[in-house]
């Protein structure tokens, strides 16, 4: 559904006469079907890759098909066969949901009776068919973003782009949007790929995760595979008859631990499996007269893994707009916005 070999964008900067390199040679394969999440921090480039994917922004290099269609010599081709939810849409107003449906669907070509079908088909789908003759401006901000969804899905596109779905929702609604979300794929068999500062949204609605980071993908996988490869799980181990560094001995000896860390009486560790080795750490202490107090494991997060690879938690590198987008002093040439 999407491959990029090399995608990059660079923007001049006025300031300081250089370049920003906002996405730097991205590589990416979705298939049909998939949910894809493009999870990194504010700055990372994210926008700009989904951008340059639905043909708002030319690209500085690099090439990509989407749905089928070359992204450089066929944009119109891309722009018909995929949705484009933006960032907190403007839609506002007095007209109502079905009014704002049937409207985009006939500028799409649909016949008035088609229009209408596939508005009130959406209107059910996205749960707002109770709410379709209110006007647009007395909706919640989750209906409002489930009618954003409903509007990028109009015209049945089988590739749906959401950046950003769920920002400035309550938490309630997020999870409501989530499951509508899902639902699309399952059951209309619409890939999506989305973009996402949050890491329970990506843990949650993606089956595969891309984390971005300077411009780059710095990992991507299934949420589990990239917590079990690059954290491990986190397994904190105290002893009642002896202090920790007897249980560091027995944990470095019979284990591939890495991370050891001990401090009076407990010893935290990681391993790929933490459920794995709970009996076996049981016996080998056992086997050496310590007598176990307590054992707690934690699955890592998206979080960890981000701390991981690039040293920083995903949390606190949020609102640190651009802070690690490298500026070069450029002869590229900035191509301007196409859209
Ligand atoms: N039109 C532009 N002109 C100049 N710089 C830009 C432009 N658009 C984006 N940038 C810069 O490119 C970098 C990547 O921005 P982008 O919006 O793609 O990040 P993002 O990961 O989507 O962040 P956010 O989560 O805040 O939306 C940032 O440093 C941003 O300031």
């Amino acid at each position: 559904m999407i491959t990029t070999r090399g995608l990059s964008r660079d923007f001049r900067q006025r300031h300081n006469d250089g370049l920003l390199r906002a996405v730097r040679s991205v590589d990416i394969d979705v298939l049909e079907g998939e949910v894809v999440g493009f999870l990194g921090p504010n700055g990372a480039g994210k926008t700009t890759t989904m951008r340059m994917l639905t043909t708002l922004l030319r690209p500085t290099s690099g090439e990509a098909t989407v749905a089928g269609c070359d992204l450089l010599s066929n944009p119109s081709g891309v722009r018909s066969r995929i949705g484009y939810v933006a960032q907190g849409s403007g839609l506002a107003g007095d007209c109502s949901p079905v009014e704002e449906l049937v409207l985009q669907a006939r500028l799409y070509g649909l016949s008035w009776r088609e229009a209408v079908h596939r508005a009130h088909s959406l209107l059910d789908e996205l749960d707002l068919s109770g709410l379709s003759k209110r006007k647009i401006r007395t909706l919640s901000g989750g209906q409002r973003r489930r009618l954003d969804i409903a509007l990028g899905l109009i015209h049945s596109p089988k590739l749906v782009f959401l950046d950003e779905p769920t920002t400035g929702l309550d938490p309630q609604s997020r999870v409501n949007l989530w499951e509508h979300i899902s639902r699309l794929n399952r059951e209309m068999g619409v890939t999506v790929f989305l973009t996402t500062h949050y890491l329970d949204e990506a843990d949650a609605l993606a089956g595969r995760v891309f984390i971005v980071d300077n411009g780059t993908v710095v990992a991507s996988g299934t949420p589990a595979e990239l917590k079990s490869t690059v954290a491990g799980d986190s397994v904190t181990v105290s002893a009642a008859n002896v202090d920790a560094s007897s249980i560091a001995d027995v944990v470095s000896r019979k284990f591939e631990a890495h991370d050891i860390f001990s401090e009076s009486d407990t010893v935290r560790f990681r391993v790929p499996d933490g459920a794995g080795v709970v009996s076996k750490l049981v016996r080998s202490l056992d086997d050496v007269g310590i007598e176990l107090k307590t054992v707690e494991i934690v699955h890592p997060s998206l979080d960890d893994v981000f701390f991981s690879i690039t040293g920083r938690s995903l949390r606190d590198s949020d609102g640190a707009k651009s802070a690690s987008s490298a500026v070069v002093k450029g002869e590229e040439e900035v191509v301007n916005d196409v859209g």
